[in-house]
Order: C-alpha cells, then structure tokens, then sequence
C-alpha cells in the first residue's frame, strides 16, 4: 500500500503540530512531490505530519539534483584515482589553503566541551541510555550504528522528538522501565545518513515526472531539524549534526547550502546549525581545509572517524595492485605511519582554523559480566585516548556508557578545566601528500586474519538483515570484545586480492594461520574455509527470537558489504542464504514476518536485489548453478587438456575397482525396477 502526498514548494515554515496541508490523490506530473511506500503506523503521523513532508518535498525538489551530480563527481574521481592519478593537495583551492584570517563558527551553545561523546543508536532504551550516561555530546545515530529498516528510522525520529521535549519513557520485556534521570544530559548531536544512501521508502518525484528514491540524508536531516530546531534552541543547544562520509569541500558546500536554506525557511538566525564533520575517506583527508571553509558560518569541528577512514583506503585503492593491500586488519592500527599522519594533519587543520578535533572510536567494548575482558578493554582504551589527549584533540568518542570514565580520565589529564586546547596549533605537524599514501606496513595477510574477517562480515550481515545494525563480537584473537558495525563490516568484507583494471586479481602472499605461517600465493578463501564459517552464524535462539524481516531499504548495503566476497568465488550466495536462514528470513524485501509485499517469491520486487541480481533462493540456485557450469567451461578451456586427461584418468581408476561394475549394474537394475513400477501405476 502506497500513500500520496501532493505539496507545492514552497509550502510552510511551521513545524510540528501546524495546519496540514492539502493532500489529493493524483499530483500534477509538473508539480514536485514525495510519495510514502509504507503506511503509517502507530505514532508514525507525528513525524510524517504533512508539513514535515512539506519541508522534505522542499529540500528534495532544491538539492536532489544536486547530490546526484556529487555521486557521479565521486565516480569520477574514484576511477581517475584507480587509473593511477593519486590524490593531492588542490591547486584550485590553494588560496583557501594559504589564506590565513578566515576561521570557522566553532562551538555553539552546549558543545562548548566535548571531551566525552558517546556513540549509539536511536532505539528508546539506548537513547535514554546515552542521556543518562554522564557523557558531554551524544552522537545520536541514524548512520552506522543503525540499519535503516523503515521502523528504525521512524522510530528513532520519535525517541529523538520524545527525549528533546523530555516525554521519552520505555518499559522492556522484563518490566525494567527506563527514564531519563541524569541532571545534566549530553547534547545532542544527530548523524545522518550519508549522501550516497538513498530512502527506498520514500519515493521523490521531480518537476519533469521522473520517480527517484528520497534522499536518506535529506530524510533523517529534514525530519529531525524541522520538528526539533526550536525546541532545542529553547533548551540552550541547537540542531547540530555530524556529517559522515563526506568526499570533497563541494559535497560540503551543499550541506552548507542545506543549512542556510533551512535557517531561513524555519526562521533560524544564520549560523545556529552546527556540524561537525568526519573525515572517514582518503579524498576528504585531502581537502580538511577546504571543507572547512565551505562550511566556516555552520562548522564546528572535524572527526577522525578511523574505521571508515581505512576502509576508504581500502576501497580506493582496491584496482592498485599488491603495493596497496593492507595486512590483517588487527595490524592497522593508530600508530602506523599513514594513520598517523593523518590524525596528526587533522588536528594541525582544526586548531588553525579554529575547529575542535574530535578522536575517534576504539573498537574494544567492556563486558559487565567478564572482568578479564572489562579489564583488558579499559586498558586498550586508556592508551588509545592517552595519544589522542596528547596529540591534541579535544575530545573523543566512546561506544559504551563504561567507558566514559576511562576516556575523561586521560582527557582530563590534559585538558584540565580548559574546554579545549585549540590553542595548541601543532605547528610542529608537516604532513605531504606521499605521508598520507605511504601504506606500507610492513605486515602479511594471513589466513586467520582472512578467516576473521570473513566471520565479522557474516555476524554483521546477520545483524543488519534482523534490523539491529551493530552487535558485540569476541575478538578472533579471544581478547577484548569489540563492537561491529557498518563501518567495520566494511572493512572486513573487502578482501586482499581484488581485481586491477584488467581484471586480473592482485594476490598478495598470505600467511598460512597467523603471522609466522609460510607464505602462499593466492587467495585464501574457499569453499572449505567459509564452510567452518558456518559457527559464526548464530543458531535458533537471538536470531529466532526476532522474528522481523528487514527492509528492503538495507538490501541496498548488503551488494556493497558482500561484494568483497563475492569476488572471492561463489562464496557470497551462500553466506547470504545462510544468514538469511539463520534470521528466519525468507525474502529482503520488508518488516513483519510473512511473505513479501512485493513478491510472491518473498523477495525483491520481480524477485531481484538491488544490485539486479536475483535474490530469491530459486534465482540464487540458478545463478550458482549458472556459474559452476561457466566455471567449469572456462577451466576446461584453459586448461583443457590437462583436465580432460585428468578425467579420464580418474575413470579409467574408478573403474578398475572391484566395487565399480557391481554397483553400477545395481544402479541400472534399480532404474529399470523404478521405471516399471512408474509405469504400471494406473
Ligand atoms: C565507527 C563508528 O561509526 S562508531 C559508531 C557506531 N557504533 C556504535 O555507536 C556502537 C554503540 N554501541 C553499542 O551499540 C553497544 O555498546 C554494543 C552493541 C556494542 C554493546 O551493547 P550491549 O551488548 O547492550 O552492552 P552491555 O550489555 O554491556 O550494555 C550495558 C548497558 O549499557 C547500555 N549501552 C551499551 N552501549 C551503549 C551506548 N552506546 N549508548 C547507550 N547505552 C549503551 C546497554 O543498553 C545496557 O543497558 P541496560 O543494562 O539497561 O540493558
Ligand atoms: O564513523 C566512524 C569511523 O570510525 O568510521
């Protein structure tokens, strides 16, 4: 079931509770409108009020077009990168790069200190969580901590829309209530989706006619902003949001240009909107300064956001040969050369221009149940803000509630009572283009590093298509546990020997077992290895216990998340199926259990994925199907006579054995009775 909603820009500046606007069931093919794929439900009209959806249909109609020319731009700059034109320094921007008296907004009210953020999703226990929780900023997030099923994103409107107006209360299965009790709580900081993610529920339809899915920024961005702007202003804060994935100062510029668009169509003062941005790819580590400056009146800081940051570089540079893999993802760490030299050009940026440098997430989680574990977190955690502290950020991140402590701790011992050290301008730090690019490490791939990360890609895939998004992990090196999510199933499904331009895969040489192991050319991953994957699946139980389908909106994910693996062999169908089973799915394509709306097979509508491929577990058959048969094709073609030489041989072996004759006339004899028996039923 669809819903239409006519609205002509521009419509109204009222947030929520205003007048509603006119809706009629068939829009002008001129007339720009968004249109709801799902029904609402429950609470869902007091987000998707008619106004809210207004505002949307404004954004889209002024910025679509826009973000689609900045997608194809990274398409570009990706290939002129895989075709060996590295990043640089822009000599276009120059002038804003030696420009030394411009600075940026900095903080607005309440992100004054931010020595402690927390990370975490929107769902209500956690919000409450997080604003209990003791930690300067909560970065709320509808980005990597979410899988964007059309609940979680509505859902995590609401909770945000509850918790600002101080109405948000939640009672859990076992009766625990949960309310916001702290005095002082974190300011919020929302995260929406990047530019690159669509909203397949929400379809966009342009001035010429033309149907495009909404954009999932411009969905989280508008929703949030237009319902809670005023009252967080009223508050003493302000809508501030981090902007994740951002590749280039001109992808910067539109969210500027959404900002100002916003402050004037809602009666904001210019300037109130604050971002903090992430620089989580290799091309924006290139333009920090430019960034900057496109965003100096809304712009409060840079990020390190780590993880995607290596995935990005993995992602880049995937097309460039062995000098450009990375070894085992535990051997990636803060203090090799590349990382440092861009945490360090990071802060050097920020406090030149006025910006607070915020660190990143340590991926290793406490658990309340294993002191070893809580103990050996703590301590990883420590040294990992200690450098931070020291290197000069301002802040940092954590993604758990204990964890605070440790983090303000070592912050604390730095900062004392100063909200900052913007003054430390680290003028020490010179960092070159050829710093930034020097990934070597010096360190193998190994299989157990294979093998884990192949393990992380299926817990996360499992994670994802049953809605959750993130979930604690046991390291594969039994220590700490750490926390998964999108960011590091990225990392994890990308494998070391993609393809090069002309197709041929760059295998490094990787260790059998761990570190010590003997080098081997080829990739490892095979059937057999994904087989023993089978563990990481979880069995009945947390998996049965959500009986939920995803939406189809994260089968947009999962091609990106699996493509690693997919270029590893005929490994990704599986895996998928299996995960699939594991939740109990039987088709990707919708909440609630039961078949598919859109299918009879249960799966994608006209039972494809979105990366047109079939997904139903009959297309799925086929296409394994279709690929071991070209396989075989293409192997007895290259090596034809080999292999036809080899069978033979096995043949002539086999039936060489005393058991062969006798069983095959035990075969034919069998046939025959079967078939005379078919035959002579009536
Ligand atoms: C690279 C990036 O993009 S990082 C940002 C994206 N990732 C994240 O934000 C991950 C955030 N963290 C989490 O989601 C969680 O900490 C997990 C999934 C890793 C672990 O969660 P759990 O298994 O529930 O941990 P645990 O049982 O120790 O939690 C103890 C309590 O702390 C709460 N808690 C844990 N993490 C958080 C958090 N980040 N925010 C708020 N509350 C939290 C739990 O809800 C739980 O509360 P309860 O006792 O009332 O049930
Ligand atoms: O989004 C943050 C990261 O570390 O990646």
């Amino acid at each position: 079931m669809t819903m239409t909603l006519i609205t002509t820009p521009p419509t109204t500046t009222t947030p929520a509770g205003a007048t509603p606007q006119t809706a009629t069931p068939q829009p002008a093919a001129s007339v720009p409108h968004l249109r709801l794929e799902r029904p609402l439900e429950g609470r869902d009209a007091d987000i998707l009020t008619p106004a809210a959806i207004a505002f949307l249909t404004e954004l889209h109609d002024r910025f679509a077009r826009r973000r689609h020319d900045r997608l194809a731009a990274r398409e570009r700059r990706r290939f002129e990168i895989g075709t060996g034109d590295d990043p640089h320094f822009r000599a276009d921007t120059a002038h804003i790069r030696d420009d030394p008296s411009w600075r940026v907004a900095g903080a607005g009210p309440g992100l004054e200190d931010r020595r402690v953020e927390i990370t975490g999703p929107t769902d209500p226990k956690m919000t409450i969580n997080a604003l209990n929780s003791g930690a300067r900023v909560w970065l709320a997030d509808q980005e990597d901590a979410t899988s964007p099923t059309w609940r979680n994103v509505i859902g995590g409107q609401l909770s945000l829309f509850d918790a600002i107006r101080g109405q948000l209360s939640f009672t859990n299965a076992e009766g625990k209530r949960y309310e916001v009790t702290a005095e002082r709580t974190p300011t919020i900081v929302m995260r929406p989706r990047g530019w690159h993610l669509p909203e397949k529920h929400v379809t966009f339809i342009d001035r010429s006619g033309r149907e495009l899915p909404a954009s999932g920024s411009l969905v989280d961005y508008g929703l949030y902003v237009f319902h809670n702007a005023h009252a967080l202003i009223a508050a003493g804060a302000g809508p501030y949001f981090y902007l994740a994935k951002i590749e280039s100062a001109e992808e910067a510029r539109l969210w500027d240009d959404v900002f100002t668009f916003t402050e004037e169509r809602l009666g904001l003062a210019h300037g109130t909107i604050r971002a903090t941005v992430l620089i989580e790819t290799l091309p924006a580590a290139f333009e920090m300064e430019e960034i900057l400056f496109a965003l100096r009146d809304h712009c409060a800081g840079l990020n390190a956001g780590r993880w995607d940051y290596i995935f990005s570089i993995i992602k880049t540079y995937r097309g460039r040969g062995a000098r450009f893999v990375l070894p085992d993802r535990s051997e990636v760490t803060m203090t090799v050369p590349f990382m440092r030299a861009y945490t360090e050009l990071l802060v050097h940026t920020c406090h030149k221009r006025g910006a607070y440098a915020i660190g990143g997430m340590s991926a290793f989680i406490p658990n309340r149940r294993k002191p070893e574990v809580t103990t050996a977190a703590f301590e990883k955690v420590a040294a990992d803000k200690r450098r931070e502290a020291g290197d000069g950020f301002d802040g940092t991140w954590v993604a758990h509630p204990d964890l605070i402590p440790v983090a303000r701790a070592e912050f604390d011992a730095v900062l004392g009572d100063e909200p900052n050290q913007l003054g430390r301008l680290r003028e020490d730090v010179s960092v070159d283009p050829a710093d930034l690019l020097d990934l070597r490490i010096g360190l193998p791939v190994t299989t157990a590093g294979v093998r884990g990360n192949v393990s992380v890609a299926i817990r996360y895939l499992e994670a994802w298509l049953r809605g959750p998004g993130r979930r604690r992990d046991r390291r594969p090196d039994g220590g700490c546990r750490d926390r998964r999510d999108l960011a590091l199933a990225d990392l994890a499904v990308d494998p070391p020997g993609p393809r090069d331009r002309r197709g041929r895969r760059h295998h490094p040489h990787v260790r059998r077992g761990n570190r010590g192991g003997r080098a081997r050319r080829g990739w490892p991953l095979r059937r057999r290895p994904l087989r023993r994957r089978r563990r990481d699946l979880p069995r009945g139980g947390a998996a049965a216990g959500v009986p939920r389908l995803p939406d189809a909106a994260c089968v947009r994910e999962v091609p990106r998340l699996t493509a690693g693996c997919r270029r590893a062999g005929a490994t990704t169908a599986s895996a998928l199926r299996r995960a699939r089973r594991a939740a109990g799915f039987r088709g990707w394509g919708h909440d609630g259990p039961g078949p598919s709306p859109h299918s009879v097979r249960g799966g994608m509508p006209e039972g494809r994925g979105h990366d047109g491929l079939g997904s139903s577990p009959r297309s799925v058959r086929r296409r394994v199907a279709v690929r071991a048969v070209v396989g075989t094709v293409l192997a007895v073609r290259r090596r034809g006579p080999r292999v036809v030489s080899l069978v033979m041989r096995g043949l002539g072996i086999l039936m060489l054995t005393p058991p062969f004759l006798p069983w095959l006339s035990s075969v034919v004899w069998s046939r025959r009775n079967a078939a005379e028996t078919v035959g002579s039923k009536p």
